[in-house]
């Protein structure tokens, strides 16, 4: 049995990982707010490990829980430690293959007493019976629904964490690393790898971008020296691909923060862009722009990969919120564009409220995108829409989920 003090090697993390699943689930933050809980961690395989099981809880929640329950006679409370605690575990041992005996090792030092005892024979119950796990996640009953037809196929995606998608600097140039390529610039590796350590990091030579996320500013195509205005733009990806394809960039968002990773991020990989920290709600420019690239906050249910906290956090007031901003921004982004110039429109979320029904509300003429403009592989819509999501592209990796809408002014 473990020793009841925090000398057991391998607890901190799962000690942070009880923090960081408390943190969504009970006071709904998100996964990379409830992060925090792993920053002290002095070991990058510590932090990692703990973001792995905080993350792979709430990929699997209804599952997991589905497991607890078929082993208990009562139910436990859903916010109950002792059930974070069981999940914690299952999910090690299911999906991070973590032996049993160091799954309860590192596990039941978390608990005392009663709760302890429970969560060791829940456990060795459900090894004894050689439990399993469905092919992809269930969703939540709300979740299910609200994606309908194309549940089925999130699900599926939502499985396994994503692949790490680079964004070349320049795309001419070799990357020095052995990855699949879907698109110009774009390398994509298998998932684990410390970023940092990568070659060409320190020298800029690319940035972490999701494949999807790179179609927004691809559509915009090269800039040659014409302003194009990254209207919510922090920490940068856009900004970056935007300047590296030589448009003269100004790069707005309203989160000091963030936009302080985007000047680093530019300063890592030697890229220029004017950069304000403004509202855009309230901000005016002086003069209209070539372009815009509207990159507007959102759920970022399409993220749910690699942020399955939003698959519980977000519900029907959420999206109604970020759809209402997401009008007035594209309102205010239409009236900036110079005539016969270009808007480009996109969120990272599966809903249709943030992407089909705020274009509609456009004041500006419907630019359709063609297949033709797209990399292999993705499709437009009939409306001239690109609608990315998990599903999509599964037997290379997958994709996050996009919506993308153009204009002409
Ligand atoms: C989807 S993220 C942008 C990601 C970024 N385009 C990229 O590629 O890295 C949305 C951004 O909108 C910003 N934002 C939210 N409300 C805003 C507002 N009223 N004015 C300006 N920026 C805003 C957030 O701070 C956030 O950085």
């Amino acid at each position: 049995m473990a020793p009841k003090t925090g000398k057991t090697p391998g607890l901190p993390p799962r000690r942070a990982a009880l923090k960081m699943l408390d943190a969504v689930l009970r006071r709904g933050d998100t996964l990379e707010q409830a992060g925090g809980a792993a920053n002290g961690l002095p070991a990058h395989s510590d932090r990692a490990l703990a973001r792995a099981i905080a993350s792979e809880v709430l990929r699997w929640l209804v599952d997991l829980d589905a497991l607890i329950d078929s082993a208990t006679k009562e139910p436990l409370p859903d916010d109950a430690k002792p059930r974070t605690v069981l999940r914690m575990m299952l999910a090690q041992w299911l999906r991070l293959d973590t032996p049993p005996h160091a799954v309860v090792a590192t596990a039941l030092p978390l608990l005392t007493g009663g709760p302890k005892r429970l969560a060791h024979g829940v456990f060795a119950t459900l090894t004894r019976q050689e439990a399993q796990l469905p092919d992809h996640p269930t969703l939540p009953v709300q979740v299910a629904e609200r994606w309908a037809d194309r549940a089925e196929a999130i699900a599926k995606g939502l499985a396994v964490p994503p692949p790490l998608d680079l964004m070349l600097k320049d795309s001419g140039a070799g990357p020095g690393m052995e990855g699949i390529s879907l698109a110009p610039g774009h390398l994509r590796l298998p998932r684990g790898a410390n970023v940092s350590d990568l070659p060409g990091y320190d020298g800029g030579d690319w940035w972490v971008q999701d494949l999807a996320a790179t179609l927004p500013a691809r559509l915009l195509g090269e800039g040659k020296g014409r302003r194009v205005l990254d209207l919510a733009a922090a920490p940068g990806g856009k900004t970056m691909q935007l300047a590296a394809a030589g448009w003269d960039v100004t790069a707005l968002d309203v989160h000091p923060t963030r936009m302080m990773r985007l000047r680093e991020n530019l300063s890592r990989t030697r890229l220029d862009a004017h950069t304000v920290i403004a509202d855009a709600l309230e901000w005016h420019p002086d003069a209209p722009f070539d372009a815009i690239l509207l990159d507007a906050p959102c759920t970022a249910t399409g993220t749910c990969r690699r942020h399955p906290d939003v698959i519980h956090r977000i519900g029907p007031r959420h999206i109604a919120e970020m759809a209402d901003l997401q009008r007035r921004l594209l309102e205010r982004a239409s009236g900036w564009v110079k005539p016969g110039g270009t808007l480009v429109y996109a969120t990272c979320s599966l809903e249709r409220e943030e992407g089909e029904e705020v274009a509609a509300t456009c004041t500006l003429t419907p630019s359709p995108i063609a297949a033709s403009e797209l990399p292999a592989g993705f499709q437009a819509t009939d409306a001239g829409h690109v609608r990315t999501d998990p599903g999509m592209l599964a037997e290379h990796g997958g994709l996050d989920g996009f919506f993308v809408a153009r204009f002409t002014a």
